[in-house]
């Protein structure tokens, strides 16, 4: 039968209408402490708080309790084992999934002292139920034993009596020899095996039991279901229990010698003795059992009974042909048998046949008796059969020792704490009687768990003030209904086989089971199996188990002659393990004469398991479940299968289930507020009042509940708008999507995605507003700059062209001046120096010259000084006579002694004969060149351009280019 989920009452209240239920105190909800719920904010898989963490890689990140554990102390949280701890109680340790919102994820890390507070805080609250109990639980290796011995350690610490001093040398003194315990349980009860070097073969719940004034006064230890046959038979790799090796190796020379354990001996019950493990540590183990009263007689008694267990372990039997002779022993069997023997002070001859010969009683009193020769394989049966029963009695009777060491006087304590560590839900290729039973055990727990979490959630909806029909989930009752169920379940049919005391098939039982039980849901059957089997689906998934030597197992047959034969030992131990007296006669013993029910081991572990049940359910449970995050024990690796089966195993799937099945979000308001308040832009915009805090300030402080609860009705008005355009579905088409309570908001999943898918939006818009203001900022930023950088540039450019301008000006005007001293110089000079020739050319005589003037030409002379300045205007002037006209006009003012040739001596250059030029001095005077200057600075012909002075005397016209004219 699938099984149905809750439904519920659909309902939307508006957050600030009037509760309608009475607000119930918090405290009732199993008292919890207000560090404890401070925390977080969010619940989503409301149960459990996760961590993991790889082997010693972080230090201690724990909310810090009360009082903690010493400094040199390993602590749970931040070693090999992963935990996931919780709260039963949902309304308190509330914690969201991470990948969902990585913002609300829990301030405080988990950590198993939370939950030591927390029970303690609880305890002394006094509020019912007042016993507390921790359930650890999960698969082998992942911390259980660990996780209990460090609560212990908690509790032995925060519960010792500051008040005097006797009282807290008392304290001390009980605490120490809790704590004692420990390592002499895990000696005899804990062995190495593949999946852990420190495995705890026995289940327990430990007692702290506390006095009025929650100061512990002493303890009491519970165990379930020891796996005895570790004792002779181990699995290849794997070890007997811890106390074997540590005799052997820890033993000294006396001790060796009493025990018959001399150095290198082999025992074929002692496999790997060469891997030494941190366990092995007989010291410890001597000293444990010192302080909780077990002294060093009886000490060695014990390790004298368990070295007899090794010789024993020895005996081989070789295989007999005639069957009706009893089996002779393997030679090197001889020496075995008789140190056995002698160790266990038992007569060597009674031994030997009790092992080879088995004893039949009949008749109606059982008065016939008929002795049988054993095979071979039955006189090792019942070998390992006495090597099982010694040590369940020695490990029994152990418990036995510690308990009446730490009991206190059952009028001294008032309340307890319980630990429950026990094995978790198992499934391996070959399942059989042992994971029946202990995966039976985890059904129960987790129908426990389911109970008081259905509970506590029904108790929050009511203190909240919801209407809530949480119905009609159905737990894993039809599991238990199949393995435990009556008149007719698995354990009923196996039992029965038990009792029918017939040859059993394995295939028959399969049958059996098969068609007995074939109505129910959980019910399998491996088709491919090639050996008999049926398979249970159980809540963390399904197990095939096998039939075969189901119903041996069970019957766990202890022949009555065995226990007759160790009642005859002299070992005063023994003789207390095996009392002779009929009053003190064992369970295998009554159940043997008796026609009373069988008592199976399967019979044997339910009642011990409804006793545990009976007091969990008086108790406020709390749960630690342990994830090991890989299987070999390597430090920072996360093996993400191992962790998700486990998760599965432990019930965490189920949970999540049960949790969608409400509103498995639950927010305070604060937080509701401080989170989805910006959803509020959705809605149209409308000025804040005074009452109305801001965003801002909302997000930053926390805000009075007065003032948060207009927020949150802005907040959940936006939701219509938010779910038609998210989905387009009308508001009213959405199943209660929101409920709010008297401090939370309690939402669905589909609610919780909305909210989060419309945060995002907005905070989408947000972020393209601030991407756009700060582009734009970039730009504008940007030009500013350039436009900075230009009016740099431009600045520097002109500054740097005007100091080069400065620079050349400077050059130039130095130049200038130069040039103006020098030509002035020259001027002066050429002026200077042609007055000065024209002077001495003019004083010249006339007869001297080689051209003397006659008078004609000196008035020739005169006409040409006289007309100069008019052929001078025509030759320049831009209007006037033109072209040839003009050149005639020229050349007559100019050549006018050339008409008379032969009267004209001044003809050419070389005769030095006429004007040759007419010159302007720089000082503005003009003078007339007649002929070729000697002169160094006069004689220097001048541009053809009018207007262009190079020489210091300008030339004004050149005989030479007046025909050019
Ligand atoms: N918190 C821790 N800090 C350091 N080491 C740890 C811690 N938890 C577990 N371990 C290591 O892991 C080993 C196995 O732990 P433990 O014995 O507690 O497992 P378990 O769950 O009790 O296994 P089993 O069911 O086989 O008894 C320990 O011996 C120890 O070395």
């Amino acid at each position: 039968m699938p099984r149905e989920r809750p439904a519920r009452v659909p309902e939307w209240r508006d957050p600030t209408a009037p509760a309608r239920r009475p607000h119930q105190s918090e405290s009732c909800d199993s008292g919890d402490s207000p560090e404890v719920s401070a925390g977080p904010v969010l619940g989503r898989h409301v149960l459990h708080q996760c961590w993991l963490h790889s082997r010693g890689s972080e230090p201690l990140q724990a909310h810090p309790p009360a009082v903690l554990p010493r400094a040199d102390e390993r602590i749970p949280c931040c070693s090999s084992a992963s935990a996931i701890v919780g709260s039963s109680s949902p309304g308190r340790q509330a914690f969201l999934h991470m990948t969902l919102h990585p913002l609300m994820f829990q301030k405080l890390k988990p950590h198993i002292f939370t939950v030591g507070e927390q029970t303690y805080r609880n305890v002394k609250s006094l509020i019912e139920p007042v016993n507390q109990s921790v359930i650890v639980s999960g698969e082998s290796g992942a911390g259980k034993t660990w996780t209990s011995r460090c609560l212990m350690k908690f509790y032995a610490v925060v519960t010792t009596s500051p008040t005097s001093w006797e009282g807290h040398k008392i304290a001390e003194r009980i605490e120490q020899r809790i704590l004692n315990s420990n390592p002499i349980m895990e000696a005899f009860g804990n062995a190495c095996t593949l999946r852990n070097n420190n495995s705890s073969r026995f289940g327990k719940f430990i007692q702290l039991q506390l006095n009025r004034a929650q100061q512990m006064t002493g303890a009491a230890v519970q165990t379930y279901l020891l796996e005895k046959t570790r004792v002779a038979c181990q699995a290849s790799s794997e070890r007997n229990f811890h106390i074997f090796y540590q005799i052997c190796k820890g033993a000294n020379m006396d001790e060796r010698l009493q025990w018959h354990l001399p150095e290198g001996a082999v025992f074929s019950w002692l496999p790997n003795p060469e891997r030494t493990l941190e366990e092995d540590c007989f010291e410890v183990t001597r000293e444990a059992m010192l302080h909780l009263g077990i002294d060093t007689p009886t000490q060695n008694n014990i390790f004298k009974v368990l070295a007899g267990l090794l010789h024993l372990g020895n005996i081989w039997f070789a295989d007999s042909e005639d069957e009706s002779q009893p089996c002779q022993l393997m030679d090197n069997a001889k020496g075995s048998i008789r140190t056995s023997a002698l160790l266990l002070l038992l007569p060597e001859e009674p031994l030997l046949e009790t092992l080879r010969i088995r004893t039949i009683r009949a008749g109606k009193q059982q008065q016939q008796v008929f002795r049988k020769p054993c095979s071979q394989a039955e006189c090792d049966t019942r070998r390992d059969c006495l090597a099982k029963l010694i040590y369940a009695r020695l490990f029994d009777w152990l418990v036995s020792v510690i308990n009446s060491n730490i009991c206190a006087d059952p009028d001294s304590w008032t309340t307890f704490i319980g630990l429950l560590d026990v094995y978790g839900f198992e499934s391996f290729p070959d399942n059989s009687l042992e994971q029946l039973c202990i995966n039976y055990a985890n059904e129960k727990l987790q129908q426990h768990f389911v109970a008081h979490y259905l509970k506590a959630q029904q108790e929050e909806y009511a203190v909240e003030g919801l209407e809530w029909s949480f119905v009609n989930y159905q737990d894993n009752q039809a599991c238990l209904d199949l393995i435990e169920g009556s008149p007719i379940s698995i354990c009923s049919l196996i039992n029965e086989e038990c009792r029918l005391n017939r040859p059993s098939s394995a295939t028959q039982l399969r049958t059996r089971i098969e068609s007995a039980l074939a109505g129910s849901p959980c019910l399998g059957h491996d088709k491919l199996s090639r050996e008999p089997s049926f398979i249970v689906k159980h809540y963390a998934g399904p197990v095939c188990y096998h039939t075969a030597g189901l119903v041996e197992k069970n019957k766990d047959p202890v022949p009555p002659e065995l226990t007759q034969l160790l009642q005859q030992s002299q070992d005063p131990l023994l003789k207390v393990l095996f009392p002779t007296d009929p009053e003190e006669k064992s369970p295998e013993e009554r159940s043997g004469q008796s026609r009373a029910p069988v008592l199976t081991v399967v019979s044997k572990f339910k009642a011990s398991l409804e006793q545990l049940l009976q007091v969990l359910h008086s108790t406020t449970p709390h749960y630690i479940r342990c994830i090991k995050p890989n299987s070999q024990g390597q430090a920072q690796t996360f093996i993400q299968e191992e962790v998700l089966s486990q998760l599965e195993a432990c019930g965490l799937v189920e949970t999540i289930h049960i949790s969608a099945a409400g509103f498995p979000t639950r927010v305070s308001h604060q937080n509701f507020v401080e989170r989805y308040a910006l959803l509020r832009r959705l809605l149209p915009r409308v000025p804040l009042g005074p009452h109305s805090p801001s965003e801002e300030r909302s997000g930053s402080s926390p805000l009075a509940e007065a003032m948060l609860q207009p927020l949150l009705r802005d907040i959940l008005h936006t939701l219509p708008a938010l779910t038609l355009a998210t989905s387009g579905d009308p508001p009213e088409a959405m199943p209660t999507p929101v409920h709010c309570g008297k401090t939370k908001v309690f939402m669905t999943d589909s609610m919780l995605e909305l909210l989060e898918h419309g945060r995002a939006q907005v905070l989408e818009q947000c972020a393209h507003c601030i991407q756009g203001s700060w582009r734009r900022h970039q730009r504008r930023k940007q030009e500013r700059q350039r436009r900075a950088a230009v009016l740099i540039q431009a600045a520097i450019r002109s500054w740097l062209i005007r100091k080069h301008i400065q620079k050349l000006h400077t050059a130039a005007t130095v130049i200038k001046q130069a040039w103006q001293r020098w030509r002035s110089r020259m001027a002066f000079l050429a002026s200077k120096e042609l007055d000065g020739v024209e002077e001495k050319y003019l004083q010249v005589p006339h007869s001297q010259s080689s051209f003397p003037l006659s008078q004609a030409q000196t008035k020739l002379q005169g006409a040409i000084f006289r007309l100069w300045p008019l052929g001078l205007v025509l030759a320049s002037a831009d209007v006037g006579t033109r072209s040839f006209q003009r050149k005639l006009v020229v050349w007559a003012c100019l050549q006018l002694p050339q008409q008379k040739h032969s009267s004209c001596t001044v003809q050419t250059a070389q005769e030095q004969d006429g004007i040759t030029s007419i010159r302007a001095l720089p000082q503005g005077s003009i003078k007339f060149h007649c002929r070729k200057s000697p002169l160094r600075y006069s004689d220097i012909c001048p541009e053809p351009s009018p207007d262009t002075v190079t020489g210091f005397n300008q030339i004004l016209l050149e005989r030479n280019r007046l025909g050019h004219v």
